[in-house]
């Protein structure tokens, strides 16, 4: 289930994401039933994903507590750009460009969930696994809270999803336009312009 409402742009049309009350919710306890009794290192994907994580931690520690469970979670930054959104450009770039140390070493053993906010063409969640891997984690799990229902569909999808959207230009819960548009605010209650 999915809902956004949204306008137009500089042509572009626009939407911003809501959440639907539950989602994350969902995804924490998939997790923890994965996981459950076990430490988990966070890898949280900046800017887009610092909402969801934040969210999502929350979830996993309040089901834990609730069934007298402790999952140790330590969450770890990582910032990524592939998007140049400019006049003529709001594709992703082929390179993914790791802003900050590269260095992921402190992911050697350890079981890894990335949490990535949206999945487009998959070449970001892509790139970093393969990084990513090359520290040896323990395990590595991905979720994503949106995936873009799109032609070339990533063939390996996360773990863990949110819910697939259509093929729009998201903005809102930490995604932006060109930095713009990261603080919109989503409800629980559904939007009144929805579309
Ligand atoms: O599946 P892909 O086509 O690779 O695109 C997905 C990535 O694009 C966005 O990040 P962006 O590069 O815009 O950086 P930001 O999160 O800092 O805005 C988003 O947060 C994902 O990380």
């Amino acid at each position: 289930m999915w809902r956004v409402f949204g306008w137009r742009l500089f042509g572009y049309r626009v939407a911003c994401v809501w959440v639907p009350c539950g989602v994350i919710e969902r995804l924490a306890r998939h997790i923890m039933e994965d996981i459950s009794d076990q430490n988990i290192m966070v890898l949280c994907v900046l800017k887009g994903g610092y909402k969801f994580c934040c969210d999502l931690v929350e979830h996993i520690k309040a089901i834990g507590r609730s069934a007298d469970k402790y999952l140790e979670t330590r969450v770890e930054f990582i910032r990524l750009k592939s998007y140049l959104v400019g006049r003529d450009n709001d594709q992703s770039t082929e390179d993914l460009q790791i802003i900050g140390s590269q260095d992921l070493s402190f992911l050697r053993g350890k079981n890894v969930l990335i949490v990535e906010a949206i999945v487009d063409t998959g070449k970001t969640i892509n790139a970093l696994l393969k990084h990513v891997e090359t520290f040896e984690p323990k395990m590595v799990k991905v979720t994503a809270l949106l995936v873009k229902r799109v032609p070339n569909m990533v063939e390996n999808l996360p773990d863990y999803v949110g819910f697939e959207i259509p093929n729009r230009f998201v903005v809102g819960y930490a995604l932006d336009y060109n930095e713009y548009f990261r603080d919109l605010n989503v409800s629980p209650d559904p939007p009144s312009e929805a579309f």
